[in-house]
Order: structure tokens, then C-alpha cells, then sequence
């Protein structure tokens, strides 16, 4: 199935290297929501990621040496091409992702601000000077673009997740080299004919696909990357940091989450259940920081219950182009297995699926939009990640015993709550321990604001001045003789 773009020249599917286009269609790219075959991606290894990572080791001082100001204007130029272009490469998202195309052309738009907001920030990594400690000497801190960065991204967010880490790292001084997902190479392969043409010179950003663990060692072993930039998994992501250690690179990491929405007995019941629609439905469940466990107080639970099933039945399930779809397929038959197996425990243990709670009769890996009341922390969706459209809701009595349990996790990304009280809201921002805290919002992500987790939901923070900390290194020269 060959898609429709007003520019078909953003359709590629070889690796970008040196600026070289190479590799042949080996990996084949599907159409989740009909199994469309969408083409075969280059298969690439070792060796090419090695000369990946060389080319951007030589394209490093160059690039480094440009004034912020050249760097942020041909980021700039990115952008446009990006804003220009967003209708192909929102089809391209969609078609590979599932989202619907609404969700597509946000998630462009999303992806587009982050080079946006870099192309601005690259001429504002100021240094510092420090008052000395001797009359002949003075103190100057720099900021200085660490090198090369080696950056792995996820299948959920195609455009976004590389925007996020690569905008920075290019305002910064440094060059990198990515490996897609290889459910959804073909926006990130887009990408890169965009960022030629914005004039991002060879060498200074290459994007390649195939053997992930051979391109992983090779990111994580080769000297001359500085920085691994990882957003995906916790599991992949303890590994790479393992791997990373030899050489005490940097190690950049955006992983999982479980993310809590709490609903208090004062909250706004109505913004209460927007803000789970929105929290929980965004692209099928299957976001990092979707809500994974919802809590409401005993005196509103059932209200809340009624009005959020009543939303999730109105939801419409299908192809991501068709029109009025709201929620596309799951990404793969596993993604689809695990929802299935969670469902099951769940209501193995007593939950009830007050709508949904089955495969849906599309057949593939769509699924029903579910809501499961009666959910209790022994069920297994308490603890995994669903990343699926269904919405455990837990009862709660004291403010004491939710936060607790929301806390009781090895996850620590983004956590939600819904309260008039402004006392209870300072308590229950301060004590929960999450990287962000959505307070009366079930949506948090901007690339004004540091996107970043702690425990095992990671070490990084992207967006907002904070986004650039990862790509930069700080240098302390003391200058001397200055009394003579
Ligand atoms: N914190 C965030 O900002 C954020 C954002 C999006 C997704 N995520 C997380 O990502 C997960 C879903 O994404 P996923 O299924 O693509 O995750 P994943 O960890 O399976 O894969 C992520 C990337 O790692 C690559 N990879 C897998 N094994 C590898 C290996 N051994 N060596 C090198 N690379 C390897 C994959 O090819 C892919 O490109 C969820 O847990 C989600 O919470 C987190
Ligand atoms: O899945 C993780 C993404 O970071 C979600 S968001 O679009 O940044 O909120």
C-alpha cells in the first residue's frame, strides 16, 4: 500500500548516514489498524552505526563552532519545514502509529514546538562568572555541548520523542545519531529529509534502523559518544545504562510510568472525568504518562464512575483516517496480549467492567474502551503498565491511605489529582513522589516545562531551559596573572 502525500520524497525508507541515503528495504513497516504493508526499512548493524556515530564525531567540532545564533537559525528552518509539511507527516504518523489523525497532526505540532522553543534557547546557554578567591584571578564557568549524543527512541510518540531530545542536543553544539522504533521508523526517516533541506549539514544528524541491540552496543560502547538519550522502557532502559557504564557516559533516560489520578470527595467531578478522558484515551492508553490507577473518594466514587463510563462507551474505535475516530488500534498482537491478560486478572479478582473489558469486534488489535470498577491493589494492573484504553478505578477513604498507595510504586513519571482545598492541594503536590504533578489537569506536556521522572521512570528532564542540562558539560577555568 503505497500512501498519498502531496511530497512523496517523504516517504523514505533508507537509513540517513553522512549525509548519505543507504541500506535496502529489508524490516517490513505495517499498518497496524489494517496490516497494510507501508514498505521495508534498511536493516542496519554494527558497522553502519559505527560509521554513524564517526560521521557525527567529525561533523562535531564544525557544528560546535557555529555561533548559537546559525545553529538556532537553521533549527528554525526545521521547524517551518516540519509546520509545512505536518498533513504528510501526520499521515505517515498515523499509518504506522494507529492514532488517529487529529491525535497525528497534535503530536506534529507537539514535536514541531520543541524545535521551536530550541532554536530560540540555543542562544541563551549562558555561562557564568564567580567571585574569586584571589585578587589575581577570576572565576568563569562555560557551558560547553558535550559531543556526540546516541539517542534510542519509542514507538508511542514517533515524532515527538525524537524532537525532544534531538532540538536541544543540536542548540547545544553536539550531533547525533538516532535508532527508531521499528514499528514506526518512516516519521522519523521523514524527519531527516526535513532537517537536509532545513540545511542541518552532513554528519549532524543521522538516523538509521535495524538490529537494536547490535546499534545499542555500538551507542552505548563506542568512545566517542558523550551522551545515550533513551525514552522507552525501564527494562531496556536499566539495560543500556549497564552498557553505557564502561565508558561513564552520560546516560539520558525517559522510561516507564504508573501513573496515579486521584479524585477527591471536594474535586470537580465534571473536570474530574475530562481530564481522565483525556489522561487515560490519549493515544489508545498507550502514553507514558497516561492515568494507570484512578482513585476516587468514597462520597463521589459512583458519580464518577457513571459519568466516565458513560464517556469511554461513547468513544469510536477504528482506522486512525477515518473520520470522527477516536481511538485507533494497539500497537501490536503482544501490546494487545497484555491488555487482555490485565483485564483478566483484574476481574478474575473481583472487578467489573462496567463498559468495554473485551477484544474489539474489529477484530486486530483494536480493543474495547474499558472502564473496570472494584479494582484493589492485589490485582496486577495496580503495579504494570497497562498502556491500553482501560481505566482501573480504586475507592479511597483518607487522604492519607491514597497518597500512600499512589506512591507505592517502583514508577515516579507524572501523577494527577483533581481538589478545591488549597491546603489539601499543597499536601498532596509536596508528598507525592512523581517528576510532575498534574493538579485539576489530566494533561501536562509542553516544551515549555521539564518532561522527567524519578525512581525508575528516569534520571532526565526534557523541555524548558532544564532540557538543555542533558547535552552540555560544565567547565571551570580559573584565570590567572592578572595582577602583574
Ligand atoms: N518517559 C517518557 O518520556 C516515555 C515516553 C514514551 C514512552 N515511554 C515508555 O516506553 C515504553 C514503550 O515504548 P517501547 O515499547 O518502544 O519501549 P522499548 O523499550 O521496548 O523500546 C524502545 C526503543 O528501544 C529499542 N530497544 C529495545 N531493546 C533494545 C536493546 N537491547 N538495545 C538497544 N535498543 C533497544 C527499541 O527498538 C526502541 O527503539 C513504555 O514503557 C513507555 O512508558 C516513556
Ligand atoms: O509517552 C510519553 C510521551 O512523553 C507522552 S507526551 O505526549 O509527552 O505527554
Amino acid at each position: 500500500m503505497t500512501l498519498v502525500l502531496k511530497d512523496p520524497e517523504l516517504l523514505e525508507f533508507r537509513s540517513l548516514i553522512d549525509g548519505e541515503w543507504v541500506g535496502a528495504g529489508v524490516d517490513a513497516v505495517h499498518n497496524p489498524a489494517t496490516g497494510a504493508l507501508l514498505g521495508h526499512v534498511a536493516h542496519l548493524g554494527a558497522a553502519e552505526a559505527t560509521r554513524a556515530v564517526e560521521a557525527a564525531a567529525r561533523a562535531f567540532k564544525p557544528w560546535a563552532k557555529k555561533l548559537a545564533k546559525e545553529r538556532g537559525a537553521i533549527l528554525r528552518r526545521w521547524f517551518d519545514l516540519i509546520i509545512a509539511n505536518r498533513e504528510d507527516l501526520a499521515l505517515i504518523l498515523t499509518s504506522e502509529q494507529g492514532k488517529p489523525l487529529a491525535e497525528a497532526r497534535g503530536e506534529i505540532d507537539y514535536a514541531a514546538s520543541y524545535v521551536e522553543y530550541y532554536a530560540e534557547e540555543a542562544k541563551r546557554i549562558y555561562g557564568e562568572t564567580v567571585p574569586s578567591h584571589r585578587p589575581d584571578a577570576r572565576i568563569i564557568v562555560a557551558r560547553q555541548p558535550a559531543g556526540v549524543v546516541a539517542a534510542i527512541t519509542p514507538w508511542n510518540f514517533p515524532a515527538g520523542m525524537i524532537t525532544r531530545k534531538i532540538a536541544p542536543a543540536l542548540a547545544a553544539g553536539c550531533t547525533a545519531v538516532v535508532k527508531p522504533a521499528p514499528e514506526t521508523p518512516l516519521t522519523a526517516l521523514a524527519l531527516a529529509v526535513l532537517a537536509q533541506r532545513a540545511g542541518i549539514p552532513d554528519g549532524v544528524f543521522n538516523v538509521l534502523t535495524g538490529d537494536a541491540p547490535a546499534i545499542g552496543q555500538v551507542f552505548t560502547g563506542h568512545p566517542a559518544v558523550r551522551v545515550v538519550g533513551f525514552t522507552g522502557s525501564t527494562e531496556v532502559g536499566k539495560l543500556l545504562m549497564r552498557q553505557a557504564a564502561g565508558g561513564v557516559k552520560k546516560v539520558a533516560l525517559e522510561l516507564g510510568g504508573n501513573a496515579p489520578f486521584i479524585v477527591f470527595d471536594d474535586a470537580d467531578i465534571d473536570a474530574a472525568v475530562e481530564g481522565a478522558m483525556i489522561s487515560k484515551f490519549r493515544n489508545m492508553g498507550q502514553t507514558c504518562v497516561c492515568a494507570n490507577r484512578i482513585y476516587v473518594q468514597d462520597g463521589v466514587y459512583d458519580a464518577f464512575v457513571a459519568r466516565l463510563a458513560e464517556r469511554v462507551a461513547a468513544l469510536v474505535v477504528g482506522e486512525g483516517t477515518a473520520p470522527g475516530v477516536t481511538q485507533g488500534p494497539l500497537i501490536t498482537a503482544d501490546a494487545l496480549a497484555k491488555v487482555e491478560r490485565l483485564v483478566a486478572d483484574a476481574t478474575a479478582k473481583g472487578a467489573t467492567a462496567v463498559t468495554g473489558g473485551r477484544h474489539h469486534a474489529l477484530g486486530r488489535t483494536f480493543y474495547e474502551p474499558t472502564v473496570l470498577a472494584g479494582v484493589t491493589a492485589a490485582m496486577t494492573v495496580a503495579r504494570e503498565e497497562i498502556f491500553g484504553p482501560v481505566a482501573p478505578v480504586f475507592r479511597f477513604h483518607s487522604e492519607d491511605e491514597v497518597v500512600e498507595a499512589a506512591n507505592n510504586t517502583e514508577y515516579g513519571l507524572a501523577a494527577y489529582f483533581y481538589a478545591r482545598d488549597i491546603g489539601r492541594i499543597f499536601r498532596v503536590a509536596e508528598a507525592l513522589e512523581y517528576g510532575m504533578v498534574g493538579i485539576n489537569s489530566g494533561l501536562l506536556s509542553s516544551e515549555l516545562a521539564p518532561f522527567g521522572g524519578v525512581k525508575e521512570s528516569g534520571n532526565s528532564r526534557e523541555g524548558g531551559p532544564h532540557g538543555i542540562a542533558e547535552f552540555v558539560e560544565t567547565k571551570y577555568m580559573l584565570l590567572g596573572g592578572l595582577d602583574r
